[in-house]
């Protein structure tokens, strides 16, 4: 008999055929669908999930006494608790690299939208308020050879790297836990402390995961240290930043403009005072979203799962120590 696994997101149809070569598919519309009995019901024997979006955690895991591996199709694990997953034995595995180009494009969006104004701007076209040749109150501020901050030199952040060094001309700071070598070679990239990249960064770009030690990293005091004329840009996760501050920022004129892909809540509530400001550029998420990619993530995520279940793993596994038990 085929090893039953849950599918909790739609994926293409030539990527689930692949998936039902393996396994018996149980498919679901997230990790709290309208039926939860019958999930519940499923879970009992399931070895195997694939899916993005829900708390996978120690409640969940003891409701999935047979699992043993887990993949998401994202590059971020932030909602998956891995110590209960090392627990319980069970394989968690993800998709970097297939993503990485596109979200770096994504943020590079994020800074020219910022910077100029565009969604504003094109927004008061629609309006009809081009009526004459356009003065200051339609200029924004210039993207080439600024500072630009990235926070997190990982797989994105040398890909936005490599884009603002190359593609804009603009000196690099970053901060990290470790010098990166190929950054500081290719860039010519600066590592320095967090109150410095602050400090002198016209453009600060979060890629940074959200851990227990990212969590609010940016708060009031961060925000306060920035230049006045200074863009925040998030695109790693919302909770690395402290949004009621972000927000304050904002309205104080504490910084320019922020760019965001990520937010403490998503969907983010209508009610957000981000909504409000024109000063924020708010996206839905959508560093990874093109059609090219999110394919890409599919098919990575179902080869990885298979991997991980017929015992052929030999890369992007979060939790590789349980490999070798
Ligand atoms: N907006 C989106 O749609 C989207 C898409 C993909 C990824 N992401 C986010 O971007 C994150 C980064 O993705 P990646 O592929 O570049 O991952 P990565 O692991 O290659 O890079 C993350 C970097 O952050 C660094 N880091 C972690 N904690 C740190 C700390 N406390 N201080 C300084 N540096 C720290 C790591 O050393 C690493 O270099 C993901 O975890 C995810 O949260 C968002």
């Amino acid at each position: 008999m085929k090893p039953s696994i849950v599918l909790y997101r739609s994926i293409p149809t030539d990527l689930l055929e692949r998936l039902e070569q393996h396994f018996t598919v149980h498919t679901f519309n997230s990790l709290t669908p309208d039926n939860p009995e019958h999930l519940k019901q499923v879970l009992q024997q399931a070895e195997g999930i694939i899916g993005t979006g829900g708390k996978v955690d120690e409640a969940f895991l003891q409701q999935a006494p047979n699992l043993r591996a887990a993949s998401t199709i994202s590059v971020g694990y932030d909602n998956f608790d891995v110590a209960a997953l090392n627990a319980h034995n069970v394989v968690l595995m993800h998709t970097p690299t297939v993503l990485t180009e596109t979200v770096a494009d994504t943020i590079m969006g994020l800074v020219l939208a910022t910077a100029r104004r565009i969604v504003e701007v094109a927004e008061r076209v629609k309006a009809g308020e081009w009526q004459h040749s356009i003065g200051p109150d339609w200029f924004g501020v210039d993207v080439h050879h600024k500072t630009m901050g990235i926070l997190g030199m990982g797989r994105i952040g040398l890909a936005l790297a490599q884009r603002a060094h190359f593609g804009f001309g603009m000196p690099i700071l970053y901060n990290a836990r470790r010098t990166h070598e190929e950054a500081d070679r290719r860039f010519n990239a600066r590592r320095c402390d967090l109150d410095t990249l602050l400090a002198e960064s016209d453009f600060i770009c979060i890629t940074l995961p959200l851990t227990e030690q990212t969590f609010h990293m940016i708060g009031a005091e961060q925000l306060a240290k920035m230049k006045k004329s200074g863009i925040l840009i998030n695109a790693g996760r919302g909770s690395v930043v402290d949004e009621n501050a972000l927000i304050a920022a904002l309205q104080n004129g504490t910084i320019h403009a922020a760019g965001l892909d990520v937010f403490e809540e998503e969907p983010l509530p209508v009610s957000s005072p981000l909504l409000k400001l024109p000063n924020v550029v708010a996206l839905p998420h959508i560093g990874s979203a093109t059609h090219e990619t999110r394919y890409g993530m599919a098919e990575c995520a179902v080869d990885n799962l298979i991997a991980a279940l017929t015992g052929t793993v030999t890369e992007n596994c979060v939790n590789p120590q349980i490999l070798k038990r």
